[in-house]
């Protein structure tokens, strides 16, 4: 699922026209149709009242068409239009004179003026600005966002919602106040947008569907995007099946290091995780306070101790093994003096979690010492002792993007879409949901890359694989037990479950294709 950049749906869309021959007029048709269609299929006919709030360039071409198939149908509807700026689309001006001809007489909102009344029971569609929005709303327009935010009203939002823009190419909305209508659904043509996945505007985009709207493959196919959304259907792909002839040897050795005295639960996350994902073998590496509790929980890891007592005061060898540090290391001076000089022993790519990471915030120079394709996996307060504090999600992408091209590494940026970014692309995952929110959860996460890392899966791979399935471990996790009562035990106890769903039809497993279009 790629997601294009503004300009390059702009360019879909020429290309489309040119390539099927059809008018900018017939496509806006056939893409307002199928957001008719939507509403249709759901209301049935229903009385409840539409609201059709649309602009004056093509999005509000778009809420014309919609409103023109709804009256057709027998709804009722009223039409509204935002008079923010003098021109007019002509495919809006089309549609307009088509919307007369049916007798229906919009209103003009101008400058300055209020929203009328509305039935609070009714449905708002706004279509008041797409991708078209280049910079921030004018304060009458911020005050019209206002008053659809606090209607009350259910709102349905075309393309994207208003205010929002599809990306940061023109402006930050968080610069901004970021005013912007707050859908509950969002149908969105073609593609997602970058903003749909980021926590600032993604919340005002409630469930969104894309639908398809027959955008000329020929270009959407060879079109390159710097993100793209995924889901199983990329994971199937790089699924590597065992082999009937193979042992334990065949499918790697993962030490995972850390733990420390009060700490050492995050170490045995760590350590099923990677077991449950399919490593051959596991082996901790913990202080000696982590003896007894290892081989008493996990019959099924190996443990050698460093020479410190509660916390680690030295590390193992660098051998033929795949190696996740940092999960309840601690930062204490002892562990981060012998921490940073033992990476410099790592020639091949390894995880860095948790106090890893905090330890090479406090010594930046370590980072030069993470081996190329290292995965990093922090959460946004690692992240932010990392990079130091960000102002908004552009610019934390953006110093997330200069972090891997200075140091030639991977990071995992956790959140309701976890993003995995290297120096060619950018992926948000599209499993998950709000009760992985829980002490543990990443933890379980590195293991879980680790062991993908430590089969043989390249590291960008073992990421996205281990993102993924994390995220639907917690999706089955959460169909028994809720958001609340989910934990990282519990996400651990959905790995094999969802390696099996992963080749599940449609009709007998969770329909993750769906996932990724729907959300
Ligand atoms: N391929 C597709 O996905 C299709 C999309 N369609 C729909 O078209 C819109 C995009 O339409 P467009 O006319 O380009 O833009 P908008 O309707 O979003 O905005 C109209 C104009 O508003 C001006 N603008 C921008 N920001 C502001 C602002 N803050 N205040 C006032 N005015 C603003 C801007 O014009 P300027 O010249 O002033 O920059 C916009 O052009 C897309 O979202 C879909 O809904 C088609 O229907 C079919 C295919
Ligand atoms: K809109």
């Amino acid at each position: 699922m790629k997601i294009l950049s503004r300009q390059q749906i702009y360019k879909a869309d020429k290309e489309t026209t040119r390539i099927q021959q059809i008018s900018s007029l017939e496509l806006m048709e056939r893409a307002a149709t199928r957001a008719f269609e939507w509403i249709h299929q759901r209301l049935q006919g229903s009385p409840v009242p539409i609201y059709l709030l649309c602009g004056i360039g093509n999005n509000g071409g778009d809420g014309l068409v919609i409103a023109r198939h709804l009256a057709e149908h027998g709804y009722h509807i009223e039409v509204f239009i935002v008079d923010y700026h003098p021109k007019r689309s002509p495919d809006f001006l089309e549609n307009l004179q088509a919307l007369k001809q049916r007798k229906v007489w919009p209103t003009t909102l101008e400058s300055g003026q209020a929203l009328p009344a509305m039935d609070p029971q009714g449905i708002l569609v706004d279509a008041i600005f797409g991708i078209g929005l280049s910079r921030v709303p004018d304060p009458w327009m911020k005050s019209v966002i206002d008053q659809i935010n606090s209607s009350g009203l259910f709102v349905l939002a075309i393309d994207l919602p208003s205010g929002m823009p599809a990306d940061f190419s023109d402006f930050d909305p968080a610069q901004n106040g970021l005013s912007m209508v707050h859908a509950q659904h969002t149908l969105t043509f073609g593609a997602p947008k970058l903003t749909f996945f980021l926590p600032e505007t993604g919340s005002a985009v409630g469930q969104w569907t894309v639908l398809d709207i027959g955008l000329a493959r020929e270009y959407t196919d060879a079109v390159q995007t710097e993100f793209s959304g995924y889901g199983a259907g990329l994971i199937r792909s790089l699924y590597r099946p065992r082999q009937k002839f193979t042992h334990k040897g065949s499918f790697g050795h993962l030490w995972v290091v850390g733990g420390s005295y009060g700490t050492m639960g995050a170490l045995q996350l760590a350590a099923r995780g990677g077991l449950r994902s399919g490593a051959g073998k596991v082996t901790a590496w913990t202080p000696q306070c982590g003896v007894d509790i290892l081989q008493g929980n996990l019959p099924e890891v190996m443990v050698r101790t460093g020479k410190g007592k509660k916390q680690l005061t030295d590390f193992p060898q660098a051998g033929k093994f795949t190696l996740v540090a940092g999960m309840g290391l601690g930062t204490a001076k002892v562990t981060a003096d012998a921490f940073v000089p033992w990476l410099k022993q790592w020639k091949q790519p390894v995880v860095l979690d948790a106090d890893a990471l905090n330890i090479l915030s406090q010594n930046p120079e370590g980072f030069n010492s993470v081996p190329a394709g290292s995965i990093l996996t922090p959460h946004p307060g690692e992240f932010a002792r990392m990079v130091g504090n960000w102002t908004s999600d552009a610019d934390k992408l953006e110093k997330a993007r200069n972090f891997v091209k200075q140091y030639s590494c991977i990071l995992v940026l956790k959140g309701a879409h976890t993003l995995v970014l290297d120096q060619h692309h950018g992926f948000f995952n599209t499993s998950g949901n709000p009760g992985m929110a829980t002490a543990g959860s990443g933890d379980v996460l590195a293991g879980m890359i680790g062991g993908l890392l430590a089969q043989g899966y390249e590291p960008v791979q073992a990421a996205l694989a281990g993102v993924y399935l994390h995220g639907l471990s917690a999706d089955i996790g959460v169909q028994k037990l809720g958001y609340e009562a989910l934990t990282a035990g519990d996400i651990i106890s959905g790995i094999g479950p969802a390696f099996v769903s992963l080749f599940q039809t449609a009709e007998s497993g969770p329909p993750q294709e769906e996932a990724a279009k729907e959300e």
